[in-house]
């Protein structure tokens, strides 16, 4: 308790710079493998908090480490910092208005992801300090949440083989911990090759690669109906092939998100989706090659972790929000429909209320009814135990990578939400290193998951990190 409420002031004594980062890396949006600013700027915090610090994590340009502290128990605090493409948008408004036509923006809230995750690891630092005690903090800025999966390539990298527990938090529409599984999710892209031919003149010597693309979209639509329930496909075209109809088109490339609840299950749908890319080569006498670009693993919870975070931010509370606060949320709440407001709630399995923000806890075991997405925290989760808060930082209701979201990240209401899941994950990190029993229950959990299916990284060995895969 006094370790607790002392680092919470910790948290606070130290929370204007972190809050400064967010705010500065909400201006400077990058997509995935591109954030070289968004990651200096993590790199020089690090450096100014007197942490060690790897650079190129894995190999990867924007990939960053700091580690602060001698012997004991290595806590791990996970950051991201990647933006969505064509989300820009003006901060603290009510209504889409790009800062800039086709540029990029923070729809998933990751300047303050990255910012609150470095505060808590500042602030563990801070404690270890303090207390001269044994133990060592480490923040990891992970690059390319959205689709790199940087996670599952510093996994096989080995950058978490020493990491006794992983802390991390995502922006949300409530305050509680997170214990709804990911889907394990692989990118690959399908690259048809034909021939050209004038369209109209010759239309008979040439081979579409257009067509290809076509006839594999419409062969995976029909493959939905037979695949499991939870499992997710969607595409998106990156080549079809040039602007003239009246050229056959020799080139196309469909990038594929292909997603199941587990890892066998998921790579069953690549291998069906794959033999529809060949069936559609085949009618069309083009050239086909599946090029994975990246994959990430499903989510292992981790119960006593849970258990453990759940009683902290329930003694900690949610933000306290004031009304200015709720105003701006009630003006972004009015931008949403009665459906997106009412899905949320059903996620945690509550009926809509009238309230802007969250200012209650979620039961630890409510009646979920999950919206399921993938991340590459999964990786981490199958080698290190891993837990995640969720912080209220926008309006009930808000659906992610939208404009709404990046209008809310700089929010004071933002804000507050970001420095109270610092204070969760950095009062999680004390009790670890105080409390060795915790790592220990936390450990034997991972390994009773694990003992009869053992990590096995969903990336090709082949397969290096995407760097230029936001440029294609
Ligand atoms: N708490 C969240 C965690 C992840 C996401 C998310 O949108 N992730 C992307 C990343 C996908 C991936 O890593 O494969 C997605 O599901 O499409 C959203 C909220």
């Amino acid at each position: 308790m006094d370790n607790r409420s002392n680092i919470w002031r910790g948290v606070d004594t130290i929370k204007p710079r972190f809050v400064d980062l967010s705010d500065r890396v909400w201006a400077m949006p990058e997509v995935c493998y591109t954030e070289a600013r968004s990651s200096a700027e993590h790199l020089a915090e690090l450096r100014h908090q007197g942490f060690r610090i790897t650079e190129q994590v894995a190999g990867i340009p924007t990939a960053v480490m700091g580690e602060w502290g001698e012997g004991g128990p290595v806590i791990a605090f996970l950051g991201e910092y990647d933006a969505l493409p064509g989300l820009s948008q003006e901060a603290g408004v009510a209504e889409p208005r790009p800062l800039e036509a086709g540029g990029h923006g923070h729809g998933c809230g990751h300047n303050l992801l990255g910012s609150a995750a470095l505060l808590a690891a500042t602030a563990v630092k801070d404690w270890l300090a303090e207390h001269k005690a044994p133990g060592r903090v480490r923040y990891y800025g992970c690059p390319a949440e959205e689709g790199g999966a940087a996670k599952a390539f510093m996994v096989r990298d080995g950058a978490f083989d020493d990491a006794d527990i992983a802390i991390t938090w995502h922006p949300s529409s409530f305050w509680e911990v997170v214990v709804t599984p990911s889907l394990a999710n692989t990118r690959a892209d399908f690259i048809f090759t034909g021939r050209t031919s004038h369209a109209a003149a010759s239309p008979h010597l040439g081979r579409s690669a257009l067509d290809a693309v076509e006839l594999m979209n419409v062969g995976v639509n029909y493959m939905r109906e037979h695949m499991p329930s939870d499992a997710r496909v969607h595409y998106a075209l990156l080549d079809t092939g040039g602007i003239a109809p009246n050229v056959v088109q020799a080139h196309a490339r469909v990038r594929y998100s292909i997603r199941d609840r587990d890892l066998p299950g998921m790579n069953e749908l690549v291998e069906r989706v794959h033999k529809i890319a060949q069936g559609a080569a085949l009618m069309t006498e083009t050239k086909v090659e599946m090029k994975i670009i990246s994959a990430v693993s499903n989510l292992l919870p981790n119960t006593p972790l849970e258990a453990a975070l759940h009683r902290i931010m329930e003694e900690l509370g949610p933000p306290h929000f004031d009304d200015t606060d709720k105003d701006f949320a009630a003006k972004i709440r009015s931008t949403l429909t009665d459906k997106d407001i009412a899905s949320v709630y059903h996620s945690i399995g509550m009926e809509p209320t009238d309230r802007p923000l969250a200012d209650f806890i979620v039961p630890l075991n409510a009646k979920r009814n999950p919206q399921i997405g993938s991340t590459d925290v999964g990786d981490v989760s199958w080698v290190v135990p891993t837990v995640q808060v969720h912080a209220p930082t926008v309006a009930i209701g808000t659906p992610f990578h939208t404009w709404q979201v990046v209008a809310q990240g700089k929010s004071p209401h933002a804000h507050k939400a970001m420095v109270q899941a610092a204070k969760a994950m950095a009062g999680l990190g004390v009790r670890a290193l105080t409390e060795p029993d915790l790592i220990a229950a936390a450990k034997a959990d991972l390994n009773k998951r694990t003992t009869r299916t053992p990590y096995v990284s969903p990336l090709p060995d082949s397969v290096a990190p995407p760097l230029d895969m936001s440029l294609t």
